[in-house]
């Protein structure tokens, strides 16, 4: 194994993924507390956030247009200097499992001027090569070239809520490989939610107790359970969402008349996309 240089920290870019539908002030705390967690071990430097909102073709329950999602995530995020809004998943035609964000977004950081990026949603390497089939290791081969010009590359690593990790159990919802994938090859941040458990929900599960060591788990102290879902019931009353989301999300929704009991109906009674895609995988 290469020796690692003890001052250098590994770089590490935080990518969330979710409806954000709205984006809340919550959404935004997850970055800040991923990363003071990072940063007070002392082996990690975490450059850049990214929230990518996930595109209509999800089909949830509610999700009202990703043109508008992104537009408030984008407003949300103006005075950050680390989290940005991308909008490739969700200018995608078809829902996109969050393996292959993951795997554009950290083709991107290899690649920035690539052009054909898109495809890049495939492994970034031939499977059966085992080695290079960690694309997301830190640094491997550019250790060994010893060429001063070639940067390492960031990790890119998933953040979620604790609801999130534990939808891996829901049957039909996420591929085994995928979550192998994610967990062997990119890595988990995860911060706590009121109502689960997920100490005891790795310990379940074989293949996450197996890659424990790549899954971070941030303990939120000071607890706050705004959901997107609170924030678009409290519209749907006419009470007030003013310091659950920032100001000029506030401010946006109101001006395009965003959350209704319609809104809310939208995908009533469709299968969520994925659940479609891994019970139509599971039929071939
Ligand atoms: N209060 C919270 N604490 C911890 N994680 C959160 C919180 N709110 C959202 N997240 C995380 O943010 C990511 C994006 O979530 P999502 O867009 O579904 O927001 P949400 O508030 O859960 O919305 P909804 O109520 O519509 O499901 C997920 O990983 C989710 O777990
Ligand atoms: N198999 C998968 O990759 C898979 C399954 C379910 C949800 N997801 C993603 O997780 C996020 C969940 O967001 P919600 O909690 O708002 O439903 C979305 O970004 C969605 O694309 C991924
Ligand atoms: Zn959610």
């Amino acid at each position: 194994m290469a020796m690692e240089n003890p001052d250098k920290k590994t770089e590490v870019v935080l990518l969330a993924c979710g409806s954000f539908n709205p984006i809340t002030n919550m959404h935004l705390r997850l970055f800040e507390l991923a990363k003071d967690y990072f940063h007070e071990t002392g082996k990690y430097k975490v450059i850049k956030g990214i929230i990518s909102p996930v595109g209509d073709a999800y089909k949830k329950k509610g999700l009202i247009s990703a043109n508008h999602r992104v537009t408030m995530a984008k407003l949300a995020t103006k005075n950050s200097d680390w989290v940005e809004v991308d909008d490739w998943e969700s200018s995608q035609s078809e829902w996109l499992e969050t393996l292959k964000v993951l795997r554009y977004h950290h083709q991107k950081l290899l690649s920035p001027d690539a052009t054909n990026i898109l495809q890049s949603a495939v492994p970034l390497t031939k499977p059966g090569r085992k080695r290079k089939q960690e694309p997301n290791r830190h640094d491997p081969v550019k250790k060994k070239n010893q060429n001063p010009d070639i940067k390492s590359v960031p990790q890119v690593k998933l953040l979620c809520g604790s609801d999130m990790l534990e939808s891996f159990g829901i049957p039909n919802l996420w591929k085994l490989e995928d979550i192998t994938e994610i967990v062997k090859n990119y890595g988990l941040v995860c911060i706590s939610r009121a109502g689960n458990n997920v100490e005891k929900f790795i310990y379940e599960s074989d293949i996450l107790w197996k890659h424990k060591n790549n899954i971070h788990l941030v303990e939120e102290w000071i607890t706050n359970d705004i959901s997107s879902t609170k924030i678009r019931r409290a519209l749907r009353r006419g009470q007030s969402i003013r310091y659950l989301v920032p100001d000029v999300v506030q401010a946006y929704i109101e001006k395009n008349n965003l959350y209704t009991p319609e809104s809310e109906d939208r995908n009533a009674g469709v299968v969520l996309a994925a659940l479609q895609k891994n019970a139509s995988d599971s039929k071939n």
